[in-house]
């Protein structure tokens, strides 16, 4: 399934217009930071010189972890249905986030403990839950597959739809345990270095938690090279969701922000089923969970928000959201050094060279 997909390929000549664009703007060179970076890839990924992202949306996937009953979370799994009930209400953080910001939220239930799941989220339920991963593997590949299918699927039919940006976050009580384990077996780096505390266990609940990662890669042995495999024995239900998102995201020549630990564990499977999904994704902020800056810097992305969140449900790339306008709003509204007259900075020249050549552009 994964592998009959065309991606859209970058706008390589829009993006070194856009490039010189920003360089050519009343600032000193580079001095907006990561806004240029922004933009200029925005630029890349849309093919417009004033790339147009007003319509966003945010794809929240859910789903109940098996791992759970190893008592590896603070909170309990019901907790993961409450708060479903929560985002239907728009009373959840995301929600509150979502309305400053001017984004759209949709709900993916892709494998709550669920009965019935409220209106208006959407039910794409591949099963009640995955299995407990330290004795089994989360879930068939076929079920992964299906969870992809549904991440794919809201994401066309977003773009259809007119969303512009995408943000890509999760709920599922346990998920911490399944990210730090996909990014042990995807890295190949220390269970120790990698598990956090999640909702905020105990000491003991984290030793667990490390002593649960450990027991499901020596039971599965995931082989890296195979990361649809590893999504199926580690992941959840929700995290193979993300992974279609981004993976449609792709497809669709669609910007996808990022959230924390498991959205860009997601990301990571999904660039490592299909690399060109790097050309689409952002960084927004940085989680608590320290495996979130493994993550990042396997993927080559900085964080734009380091606020110390560790909520997920994708709160962070929600944050984040204002960044990227203000990035493209420069963009398009901020004079050029040619408006005023002066020459183009040369960005290949460095400061003192280019102010002693040229003579412009220096205060
Ligand atoms: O995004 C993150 O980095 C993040 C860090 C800690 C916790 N979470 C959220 O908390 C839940 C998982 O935590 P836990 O302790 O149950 O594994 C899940 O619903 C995530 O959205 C998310
Ligand atoms: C209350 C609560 C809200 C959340 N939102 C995302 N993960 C969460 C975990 C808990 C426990």
């Amino acid at each position: 399934m994964v592998r009959q997909m065309n991606h859209k390929r970058l706008h390589e000549e829009v993006q070194r217009q856009a490039k010189r664009h920003v360089d050519n703007l009343t600032k000193p060179l580079g001095s907006l930071g990561a806004l240029e970076q922004i933009y200029v890839r925005l630029a890349g990924i849309t093919g417009q010189l004033h790339p147009d992202i007003g319509q966003k949306a945010i794809v929240i996937m859910c789903g109940d972890h098996g791992i759970a009953e190893e008592g590896v979370s603070a909170y309990p799994q019901a907790v993961t249905g409450l708060m479903i009930h929560n985002f239907a209400k728009g009373k959840a953080a995301v929600n509150v986030l979502a309305r400053q910001h001017g984004a759209e939220v949709r709900v993916i239930d892709v494998g709550s403990l669920l009965d019935e799941v409220p209106i208006p989220v959407v039910d794409r339920r591949v099963r009640k839950g995955t299995a407990n991963f330290t004795v089994a593997p989360a879930m068939s590949l076929n079920e992964a597959e299906q969870a992809i299918q549904a991440g794919l699927d809201v994401v066309r039919q977003l773009k259809a739809e007119g969303t512009r940006l995408l943000a890509v976050g999760e709920m599922g009580i346990g998920n911490t345990t399944s990210g730090a384990a996909l990014t042990a077996a995807l890295t190949g780096l220390e269970v120790e270095r990698l598990t956090g505390r999640g909702t905020g266990v105990s000491d003991e609940s984290l030793s667990k938690k490390q002593q649960a990662i450990k027991q499901a890669l020596a039971t599965h042995r995931p082989d890296p090279s195979r990361p649809l495999e590893v999504l199926a024995q580690l992941g959840g239900l929700e995290i193979a969701g993300m992974v279609g998102c981004y993976l449609g995201a792709a497809q669709e020549g669609l910007p996808a922000v990022m959230d924390g630990l498991i959205s860009t564990a997601a990301a990571l499977v999904a660039v490592r089923l299909e690399p060109m999904v790097k050309d689409v994704l952002f960084a927004s902020h940085l989680s608590v969970e320290p495996a979130h800056a493994v993550l990042l810097q396997e993927l080559g992305l900085e964080p734009l928000i380091a606020a110390g969140m560790r909520l997920g449900e994708a709160s962070g790339a929600t944050l984040s959201l204002p960044l990227f306008d203000s990035a493209v709003g420069l963009a398009r509204e901020m004079a050029t050094f040619a408006d005023l007259g002066l020459p183009e900075p040369n960005p290949s020249l460095g400061e003192i060279e280019q102010g002693e050549e040229q003579g412009a552009n220096q205060p």
